[in-house]
């Protein structure tokens, strides 16, 4: 058999198995894709919501100019119209009573943008600004970088800086780009971000916004390409079990029994997803028993919509509350009617993830009375409100986790594992993912020239 005539069996259409099909479809190779659900999207999804009558995201996604193979991807399926990206990083952060901090980053070249930004933005003191350039002399390698085994909080005490600018800058970047606590995640998986982000160029540290539905961004074009390509798609299928022979994977069975052969399989599977599909006893591999100790963390998501925005933004960031990031997703998708839906971000929401509908929608309409007193005594009023809670939305990044995460090749031959939780060197992201569906097809390809 030649080796590009080798089977591949790409299971997941998330991000990462979407990708890591394309990049192989791209390159010739004809592709099974395994995905449990008949619509597909993972966690990065959007479906029809009958309480809000529209089409919803499972939960508001935010890129960055640094998602270098995320935009890649979307070139590859023709999609990048679908997500419109700031001139210049741009934030607003709105604390409890209504003011307001701006943070504008001018058009010169990173890092400098950024201090510029920051010693720019009004309503942080001398000793906030003097931090801020503490922390920027850290990033350009001139004070010790911090280890897996730092939390952001301590390397943030480390680097001296003021409870104002955590507030304002560092504790919303972390919730946000980490999906964790700074008291707990990992100040080198943060250092990552921020080299990525904010020191290569300027471009890097711009917010993306999708202004159409996840689903449509890139779930359909994707599956659309891959057919043209003569890919199978076997939509609403799941795989129960990998088939391995003497460390060689030899193919899948589905849990309707079949069995399908394969010469290499691409797994994108959540982590416990993977760990189930393990036969034997390989669970019991140090590479797969690591896997097992990664743990996850949560988001959840309110759809609301209100008679009248409470922000003139498309999103704003809330200093120091329960809530993180409010999105006017009426404005970003250009829509026009009576009611402005809009979105709102608890990140590692392990607080209230397990709270019921009524409950979060009080904290709600509370938080838009403290955030946004001009809107009135009553605040902007609820009149639709829906709940989205993702249990396991991403890993959590807990210090001294990363060495858990695995790398796209394991001791099993012809097996790749894909997933934004495998090791990337990035947060688990829409990147993340990305990345690693494009390792595992650059992986295979490689593997078969030699
Ligand atoms: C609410 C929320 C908000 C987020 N916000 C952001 C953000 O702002 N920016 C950002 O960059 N990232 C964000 N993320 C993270 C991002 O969505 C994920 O990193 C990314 O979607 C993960 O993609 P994946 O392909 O690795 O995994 P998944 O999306 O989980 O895909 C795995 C797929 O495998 C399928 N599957 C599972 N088991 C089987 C089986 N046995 N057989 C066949 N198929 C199977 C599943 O159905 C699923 O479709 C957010 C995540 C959530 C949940």
């Amino acid at each position: 058999m030649s080796e590009s005539t080798r089977s591949v069996i790409v299971i997941g259409g998330g991000l990462a198995g979407l990708s890591a099909a394309v990049r192989l479809a791209e390159a010739g190779r004809v592709v099974t894709l395994i995905e449990a659900t008949r619509a597909g999207g993972g966690r990065a999804r959007s479906f029809h919501d009958a309480t809000l009558d529209r089409e919803v995201d499972n939960g508001q996604h935010l890129m960055m100019g640094c998602y270098r193979e995320t935009l890649a991807f979307l070139r590859t399926i023709d999609s990048t119209d679908g997500v419109y990206f700031q001139k210049n990083l741009e934030v607003t952060m709105v604390k409890p009573g209504g003011k307001r901090l701006h943070l504008q980053c001018p058009a010169l070249p990173a890092p400098l943008h950024l201090a510029t930004g920051l010693l720019a933005m009004r309503g942080l003191g001398v000793l906030d600004k003097a931090a801020a350039l503490r922390a920027g002399l850290m990033l350009r390698g001139e004070v010790q970088r911090p280890d897996d085994n730092e939390t952001c909080d301590s390397w943030l005490r480390r680097l001296g800086q003021t409870p104002t600018l955590r507030n304002a800058f560092w504790d919303p970047l972390i919730w946000g780009t980490l999906n964790d606590d700074p008291l707990v995640s990992s100040a080198a998986m943060f250092t990552a971000v921020l080299d990525r982000a904010f020191l290569t160029s300027r471009d890097a540290s711009r917010l993306g916004v999708p202004k159409v539905p996840l689903s449509r961004l890139y779930v359909e074009q994707a599956l659309a390409y891959l057919r043209a390509r003569g890919c199978e798609l076997r939509l609403g299928e799941s795989v129960r079990a990998l088939e391995v022979t003497n460390s060689r994977v030899t193919g899948v069975t589905l849990k309707s029994g079949d069995t399908l052969a394969a010469d290499v399989v691409v797994s994108s599977v959540p982590p416990q997803a993977f760990l189930d599909m393990l036969p034997g006893t390989l669970p019991s591999h140090p590479v797969y028993q690591d896997i097992a100790r990664l743990r996850p963390s949560p988001i959840v998501n309110l759809w609301f919509s209100v008679d009248r925005a409470p922000f003139d933004d498309p999103f704003v960031g809330l200093v120091a509350g329960p809530l993180h990031w409010m999105f006017n997703r009426s404005q970003i998708e250009g829509e026009v009617g009576s009611e402005v839906m809009m979105n709102c971000t608890i990140s590692a929401a392990r607080a209230c993830v397990d709270d019921p509908p009524e409950t979060l929608q009080a904290l709600l309409q509370s938080e838009l009375q403290r955030y946004f007193p001009a809107a009135g005594p009553q605040g902007p009023k609820i009149k639709r409100f829906k709940v989205i809670k993702e249990k396991r939305a991403t890993i959590s990044h807990a210090a001294g986790t990363y060495h858990c995460r695995p790398e796209v090749t394991g001791p099993v031959r012809g097996l790749y594992m894909a997933g934004d939780w495998v090791r990337t060197g990035l947060p688990a992201t829409i990147e993340s993912a990305v990345q690693s569906g494009h390792d595992a097809a650059k992986a295979i390809l490689t593997s078969e020239r030699n």
